[in-house]
């Protein structure tokens, strides 16, 4: 038996292609949506994603805004750079790219965020919404996991989903998109405290791995028929290593390749966030 692939690439074409439409909308009225993204340094893999995304703009129509600043910057030469991107009309969603040089405190540049303009749905009062329940752009990998499920028709209505990994942008809030009524699935937040990742992983039905250790959900751990998430993105050997091994292939019933799975969707929903922003600009200023 081998499990049905979770394409997230062909999933993202086709939020992609719903996006380009909107864009063409927005562009006849005269708002042109603009992705900004502010890179500090010369990490390899964050220059490769930026660059993605900035291809994904071009795609789509959305402007592109980039801002690179050397490893060296200053907290004060990012925060300039934050607020003139607050203030600058043509930009209707913005990122800083993850991570940033250790000498810089992330929270405070991500805190002086405009949250209206936050791309990424990782602001504090961004998530805060989200906990309250309230409109709020989303955040993009968890967005996108609960998109490509949907998609599959995978059910997550009283649904058992095991989520590995308790970071920020993925498995903490994860879990809120998941117990919202319209999604209504009970969900298990595992990490490395937890005594028997699994006795957890076995019982589920869906599981997202975003632990960032290389193959760390193996066969055994996953029961016949489930689905599981490969949100890893390590590196190993110069090749993208993702969080589940292979051999679960043969056991799951649902699975996302790595690469060409979740990746591809959170920058799908990214883009969704910045025309969701030009278009709620648009209703607001009429
Ligand atoms: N502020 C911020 N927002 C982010 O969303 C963010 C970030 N920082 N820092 C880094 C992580 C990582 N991330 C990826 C997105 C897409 C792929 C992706 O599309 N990968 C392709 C393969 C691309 C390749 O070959 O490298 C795929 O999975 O098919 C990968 C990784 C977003 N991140």
């Amino acid at each position: 038996m081998s499990a049905q692939i979770l394409d997230g690439k062909a999933t993202a074409a086709k939020i992609k292609a719903d996006l380009t439409a909107r864009v063409a909308v927005l562009r006849e009225r005269g708002i042109v949506p603009g992705l900004g993204t502010v890179l500090v340094g010369d990490d390899p893999g964050s220059q490769i994603y930026v660059a993605g995304k900035h291809r994904d703009c071009a795609e789509v129509g959305i402007a592109s805004i980039r801002r690179d600043l050397p490893a060296t910057a200053t907290q004060a030469e990012v925060e300039a750079v934050v607020d003139e991107l607050n203030a600058a009309d043509e930009c209707t969603g913005y990122i800083v790219q993850l991570p940033l040089p250790r000498h810089l405190d992330t929270l405070a540049l991500i805190e002086r965020m405009d949250p209206e303009k936050d791309a990424d749905g990782l602001h504090p009062v961004n998530l805060g919404r989200l906990v309250h329940m309230v409109d709020a752009p989303l955040p993009c990998t968890p967005h996108g996991i609960v998109k490509l499920l949907q998609a599959y028709g995978v059910p997550l209505k009283g649904a058992e989903v095991v989520v590995v990994g308790r970071g920020i942008t993925v498995g903490r809030s994860l879990g809120l998109l998941l117990t919202r009524r319209s999604e209504n699935a009970t969900v298990t937040l595992c990490h490395t405290g937890t005594q028997d990742l699994a006795a957890h992983t076995r019982r589920a039905d869906i599981v997202v791995a975003a632990a960032g250790v290389p193959h760390l959900i193996t066969a055994s751990m996953v029961k016949p028929g489930a689905a599981v998430l490969d949100v890893g993105v390590s590196r190993v050997d110069g090749k993208i290593a993702g969080d589940v091994a292979p051999d679960v292939a043969d056991v799951a019933g649902f699975l996302t390749p790595n690469p060409g799975g979740v990746g591809p969707m959170t920058r799908a929903l990214l883009l969704a966030n910045v025309v969701e922003a030009a278009e709620k600009r648009v209703r607001e200023q009429g």
